[in-house]
C-alpha cells in the first residue's frame, strides 16, 4: 500500500539491478538466442492442460535471494508490527513495495521475454499482456497452508516456483469444474460432490513457471511439512476491458494503466 515504507535496509541490494539475461534459467536464456525462438519456446514447454504450461523461465540462484530478500522483509515488518494487506487473502508479499527496483526487471521480463512466450504457447490470443503486479506467496506452519479453489484478477498468471525443494504438500490443482461444479459459486472440492477434473501439478525445480489463464479455476492443497514459496506474476491484456484492478494498487500504477489504455 501506499503507506507502507518503500525504502529500508535490503538484504541483496543489487538484485533488482541485474541485467534480466542474469536473472533468466539458462534454458530459457538458450531458446530465446535460437534462430526461431517461437519453436525452441514451445519445445521447452510442457503443457498440463490445453491452456496451462510450465518451463524453465528464471534461474535458481535469482529465485533464492528473491526469497531470501522477501524473508528478510517479512521478518522486518512482522517485527514492527506491520501487516501486510495481503495478509487478509494469504501470505502475500508485494515486490514493488519491498524494492522499487523490481519493478523495472519485471516490466522488462514482461516486454522482452513473457510477451514471447505468450505468443508461442497461445497464438490465438491477440492481445498482448501490457501490465502486471507481482508478489510472493508463502505455505509454511503457523501460517497460511492452502488456497481454496479461485479464480485470479488477473488475463495470465505466471507462478514461478522459489523454493524451499523438499517441502511436502501443497500441490497446485488445476480445475476443469462442470457447469454444475459453478452453478452456486465457488466450485467445493470433496470426493463426491466435486465432478469435474483435477490435474495436479508439482512445483519441483527452482525457476520453472506455471503459466495458465487467470480464468482457469485452481486451488492449492494443504502443505504438509516444509516451506514453500511462489513468485505471482498477474498479467493484464491491453484489450480495453480491464476486469478487476488489483487492490493494492496505487495512483502511479494506475496512471500507467490509463497511459496503456490511451495507447490502446
Ligand atoms: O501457490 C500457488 O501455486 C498458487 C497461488 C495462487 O493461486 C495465487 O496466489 O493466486
Ligand atoms: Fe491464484
Amino acid at each position: 500500500m501506499g503507506n507502507m515504507p518503500s525504502q529500508h535496509a535490503l538484504l541483496h541490494p543489487h538484485l533488482a539491478s541485474m541485467p534480466l539475461s542474469a536473472a533468466l534459467a539458462p534454458e530459457m536464456r538458450a531458446a530465446l538466442s535460437e534462430y526461431d525462438p517461437k519453436a525452441a519456446i514451445q519445445r521447452l514447454a510442457e503443457c498440463h492442460l490445453e491452456d496451462v504450461f510450465s518451463l524453465p523461465l528464471l534461474c535458481p540462484n535469482f529465485c533464492q535471494q528473491l526469497r531470501e530478500e522477501v524473508q528478510y522483509f517479512r521478518q522486518r515488518v512482522e517485527g514492527e508490527g506491520e501487516i501486510s494487506p495481503g495478509l487478509l487473502l494469504s501470505s502475500r508479499w508485494y515486490l514493488y513495495q519491498i524494492n522499487p527496483g523490481f519493478k523495472v526487471l519485471f516490466d522488462q521480463l514482461l516486454q522482452e521475454v513473457l510477451t514471447q512466450i505468450d505468443h508461442a504457447l497461445i497464438p490465438s490470443e491477440t492481445h498482448q499482456i501490457a501490465y502486471h503486479q507481482a508478489y510472493c506467496i508463502n505455505y509454511e506452519e503457523d501460517r497460511d497452508l492452502s488456497l481454496k479453489a479461485h479464480t485470479d484478477d488477473s488475463d495470465l498468471t505466471v507462478n514461478v516456483f522459489l523454493g524451499i525443494p523438499g517441502f511436502e504438500g501443497a500441490e497446485l490443482l488445476l480445475l476443469e469444474p462442470t457447469p454444475e461444479d459453478v452453478a452456486a459459486g465457488t466450485p467445493r472440492l470433496e470426493p463426491g460432490v466435486y465432478k469435474g477434473g483435477i490435474t495436479e501439478y508439482h512445483h519441483r525445480a527452482v525457476g520453472t513457471a506455471v503459466l495458465h489463464p487467470g480464468d482457469r479455476w485452481h486451488a492449492v492443497q494443504p502443505l504438509k511439512s516444509g516451506s514453500r514459496w511462489n513468485l505471482i506474476i498477474m498479467a493484464m491484456r491491453n484489450d480495453k476491458e480491464w476486469k478487476r484492478t488489483f487492490y493494492d494498487e496505487t495512483s502511479v500504477q494506475l496512471e500507467e494503466k490509463a497511459k496503456f489504455l490511451k495507447k490502446g
